[in-house]
């Protein structure tokens, strides 16, 4: 649509799981977007809420699970979330695609691996015969699978981890999406064929101009492949930043436990560290900030209001942080009031 227009925009993206005992606040009033030819990077803690965002870009959040009404998706300028089930197949594995943890998850063992890449470009290219072959091995070498001619005709299983994964995102590839989005694409993979796979991200990225959105547990991977990155927590994006000034300059206090808790990234030999304590359900509106009982720098405001993403010092528009230290050029108590009118002005209740 318009030229003008992210690659995607997502907005008040809130979504929900009805469970028995609560509602489950997954993810709650995430905001973010992501230009084309850059990379997005989403950290956090195992249950932060980094798949169930993935899903709902995606159209796939199932019953009892809800993407609220307010929330907004936008791809190209067109808004996904009111978009029908059917409409919504058509978009996943055309304009964007997902590449999980498990390739298995994406590749049928009972068809070779050419035979999928095959079906797949025929549905999206309309080709057929040689070309349709000489396609999928192109697509196939592009991947950096050696051998491909002879490879497109053996099975799943007849493929090491790092090259079904490479399989994985030839598949994606057929599909000529614009945005790709990578639910912790390598970590079932060795620290080699990791490298190997982040760096094929990044020359796919390059030579197709394509935004990805790449989720991951592990801010050494991040700091490989992402331009910018947003930090998760309980549901929200609590810092978001250019990834040099996330690393140079991280402000709040979770982004520093997660850095500290990097190998290797400990200076004078101080042991490596873990962040106590586990990552709350958010089962409630956020009346505070959802880090406080872990925080190291928690003070008693921090448990009385909901801290907003606000710039870490004045002005700094790309660097925010919901942490009621910043901006750090700030007295507290008008940091705080800051936070305060912020509330107010959202649509938190
Ligand atoms: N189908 C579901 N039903 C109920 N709750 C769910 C469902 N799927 C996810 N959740 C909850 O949503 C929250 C966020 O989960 P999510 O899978 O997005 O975390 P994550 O950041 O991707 O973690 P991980 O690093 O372990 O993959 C968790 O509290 C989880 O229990
Ligand atoms: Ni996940």
């Amino acid at each position: 649509m318009s030229a003008e227009a992210p690659l995607l925009a997502v907005e008040n993206l809130r979504t929900e799981f009805y469970t028995d005992k609560e509602t489950v606040r997954a993810v709650d009033d995430v905001n973010f977007r992501i230009e084309r030819g850059e990379t997005l990077g989403i950290v956090g803690e195992s249950g932060s809420g980094k798949s169930v965002t993935a899903r709902s870009i995606m159209g796939l959040v199932e019953s009892p699970g809800n993407v609220l009404p307010e929330s907004s998706i936008r791809l190209d300028g067109e808004e996904l979330t009111e978009k029908s089930e059917s409409e919504y197949r058509g978009i996943r594995g055309s304009e964007v695609t997902m590449v999980f943890q498990d390739p298995l998850t994406s590749l049928n063992p009972v068809y070779t691996v050419g035979n999928q890449l095959k079906e797949t470009l025929r549905l999206h290219r309309d080709l057929d015969g040689q070309t349709l072959t000489d396609t999928a091995i192109g697509l196939l070498e592009d991947v950096g699978i050696p051998d491909a001619a002879r490879r497109i005709s053996e099975y799943p299983h007849e493929f090491s981890g790092g090259m079904q994964q490479r399989a994985v995102i030839a598949l994606a590839l057929a599909c000529d999406p614009e945005l790709l989005i990578c639910d912790e694409p390598t970590t079932a993979l060795d620290v080699t064929i990791q490298a190997q796979i982040l760096e094929l991200l990044a020359e796919i990225q390059v030579e197709r101009d394509i935004g990805i959105m790449f989720i991951t547990h592990d801010m050494g991977v991040i700091a490989e492949v992402a331009d910018r990155v947003a930090v998760m927590y309980a549901g929200e994006i609590v810092e978001s930043a250019p990834v040099r000034s996330l690393y140079s300059d991280p402000a709040h206090p979770y982004t520093n436990g997660l850095l500290d808790s990097i190998p290797g990234n400990q200076p004078g030999g101080r042991e490596l560290t873990t962040i106590e304590g586990e990552v709350p359900i958010p089962n409630g509106a956020a009346t505070h900030c959802r880090f406080a009982p872990r925080c190291p720098k928690a003070f008693e405001e921090c448990y009385e209001l909901a801290p907003e993403p606000l710039p870490t010092t004045a002005g700094k528009d790309d660097h925010t942080a919901a942490c009621l230290l910043f901006p750090e050029d700030m007295k507290r108590e008008d940091a705080v009031d800051e936070h305060r009118a912020a509330n107010t002005e959202g649509t938190d209740e």
